[in-house]
């Protein structure tokens, strides 16, 4: 069964994200990037709000903003974010630097909390690298895109690829995500491989994805989810 992240860029959306459905709340500043971070002091009031949901709730995700492969700089970003309280914190995978040396300095940091990786499908990713991902001890693995205006993951990718990674990162025991300006015509195909989740914001929005959540959007895409479920 996929289930739904939700990119979220305040509290307000993030109580959106979860009366519509969303498993995932994953809070993101698309103004400052394809993993733009929110400020910690906002961190911290978020963890206080998902604390505070009774019942059953969704996770709850945070990104480090988009840093550059230095070792140093990544795990103190991933440090800072997971010091705030979030559970789950996630991080890119960029073409420069030294990736290898990142997951090394992240180990530490894995063995407390869960650590996505995002790799980006129009950054030429590399799945070898989904090996040294597991070895460091993360939770899981991702592909979103980096140029937002590019065009969506499946204009980088095809099924065989994109399938490829789901596997790949699957039989590593990794949690599997997509995503990258993801539509509504994407999901049906993309469920198909069996992603543990698909993830959105611009889909989410009106005026594009550094505009606000829109709640009838967020239920269209949990309504086009729960059928490709059925179709399957
Ligand atoms: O983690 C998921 C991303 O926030 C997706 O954002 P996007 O749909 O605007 O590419």
């Amino acid at each position: 069964m996929t289930g739904f992240l939700a990119s979220v860029a305040s509290l307000d959306e993030m109580e959106a994200a979860r009366l519509g459905g969303a498993d995932i709340v994953d809070l993101k500043e698309p103004a400052r990037g394809a993993l733009g971070a929110w400020s910690h002091d906002d961190l911290r009031r978020a963890v206080a709000a998902w604390t505070a949901w009774r019942g059953p709730r969704p996770l709850l995700s945070a990104t480090i903003g988009d840093q550059p492969m230095t070792p140093g700089i990544v795990r103190e970003a991933a440090e800072a974010v997971a010091s705030t309280g979030v559970p789950i914190v996630k991080l890119g995978v960029f073409a420069d630097g030294d990736p290898l040396a990142c997951f090394a300095a992240l180990e530490p940091l894995a063995a407390r909390r869960r650590l996505i990786a995002v790799f980006f499908g129009d950054l030429a990713p590399d799945l070898a690298l989904l090996e040294h991902v597991a070895a460091a001890g993360f939770h899981g693995a991702m592909l979103d895109t980096a140029d937002k205006a590019a065009g969506g993951l499946r204009r980088h990718l095809g099924q065989p690829e994109l399938s490829a990674f789901v596997n790949r990162a699957r039989t590593l025991g990794l949690l599997t995500g997509l995503a990258g300006s993801l539509t509504i015509e994407d999901i049906a195909p993309l469920a198909s491989l069996g992603p543990d989740y698909l993830g959105f914001r611009g889909a989410l929005c009106v005026g594009g994805r550094t505009g606000r959540v829109d709640p009838a959007a967020i239920r269209n895409v949990r309504a086009t989810l729960e059928e490709s479920r059925r179709a399957a």
